[in-house]
């Protein structure tokens, strides 16, 4: 097998697709894990993004089939801006789409802050200003995480992440930050096809074909994904779905891929 195919496998990548058959399967996937748990409620952030959105439009469904069939069951979807965020507008854009059961918004720039703040004082040193800048970044990410795992505690929750094959693949996410999810709607789908979930599931286009930004830097904000890859999300997407693309981007997508690996596993164990 080839690099390529050994990837689309490990990432569970299916041949074909259909948005309906797979709106249908994850709805149900959420439904079936919920109730198997015994638990109440779906947490999960909404960031003005499509990811965010779409696993949103899925668990919103969920909970109400879930209710539908006398299980109380709800979600909860979560604003947490790093003080005003840039585009806050498509934040609340999808929040009106999705009319989430409730919302709970956390502002973590002070308890970002507040630790980079500490983490300074007992000699971080950064390299510059743009790597504290970058460090500060995957701060946030956790700091979220934190936010949905305090909510999930209170009220028997599962928090709902984000991770699909696109990111995975290139191990576009922070470690135990947005990383770190009890549940992953989105698996297996690349970038196109979370899109296409979501246009089936009624978003606005404007949200749909909107340019991902992980935005966690200060300095840059807004700053697209493709802009740190150095390929764009349609080859990755061509990657993923088996077909030929340019070398050197197959090339800088494996090294990505193989350089990611402990990202994508759980903590490295002593031999026993
Ligand atoms: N070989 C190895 N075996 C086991 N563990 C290893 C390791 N190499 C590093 N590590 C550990 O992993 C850490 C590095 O990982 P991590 O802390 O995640 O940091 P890192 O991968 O350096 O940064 C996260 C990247 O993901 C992007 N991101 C983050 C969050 C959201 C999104 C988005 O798209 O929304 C994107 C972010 O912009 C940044 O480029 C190291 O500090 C070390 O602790
Ligand atoms: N400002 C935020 N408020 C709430 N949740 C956030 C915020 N930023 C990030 N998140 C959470 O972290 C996840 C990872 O961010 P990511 O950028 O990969 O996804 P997205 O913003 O939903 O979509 P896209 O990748 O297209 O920008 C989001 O899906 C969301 O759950
Ligand atoms: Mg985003």
């Amino acid at each position: 097998m080839s690099d390529q195919s050994d990837i689309i496998c490990a990432l569970g990548v299916a041949p074909v697709f259909s948005a309906a058959a797979e709106a249908a399967r994850r709805i149900d996937f959420l439904k079936r894990y919920l109730a198997n748990s015994q638990l109440s409620t779906y947490v999960l952030g909404i960031s003005g993004g499509v990811d965010s959105l779409t696993a949103a439009l899925l668990a919103q469904r969920a909970v109400i089939e879930l209710r539908a069939e006398a299980y109380e069951a709800r979600f909860i979807a979560v604003r947490l801006p790093y003080g005003q965020q840039a585009d806050e507008h498509d934040a609340q854009a999808a929040l009106a789409v999705i009319t989430p059961d409730e919302l709970a918004t956390v502002n973590i720039k002070a308890a970002a802050d507040a630790m980079m703040q500490e983490l300074l004082w007992a000699g971080l040193q950064p390299a510059d200003s743009g790597q504290e800048d970058f460090l500060l970044g995957n701060i946030k990410a956790r700091q979220r995480m934190i936010a949905q795992y305090a909510l999930a505690g209170r009220w028997r929750g599962l928090v709902i992440g984000t991770d699909h094959a696109a990111e995975a693949v290139m191990g576009f996410f922070t470690k135990h930050g947005d990383g770190a999810a009890d549940i992953l709607p989105l698996a297996g789908l690349n970038k196109r096809r979370v899109r296409a979930l979501a246009r089936h599931l009624g978003a606005p286009e404007h949200l749909v074909s909107k340019i991902p930004t992980a935005d966690l830097e200060t300095n840059a904000p807004m700053r697209p994904d493709e802009d740190a890859y150095g390929v764009t999300y349609e080859q990755i997407d061509d990657f993923l779905e088996g077909k030929s693309i340019a070398a050197n981007a197959h090339d800088l997508i494996v090294r990505a891929y193989k350089a990611t690996a402990h990202k994508r596993s759980l903590p490295i164990a002593a031999d026993s």
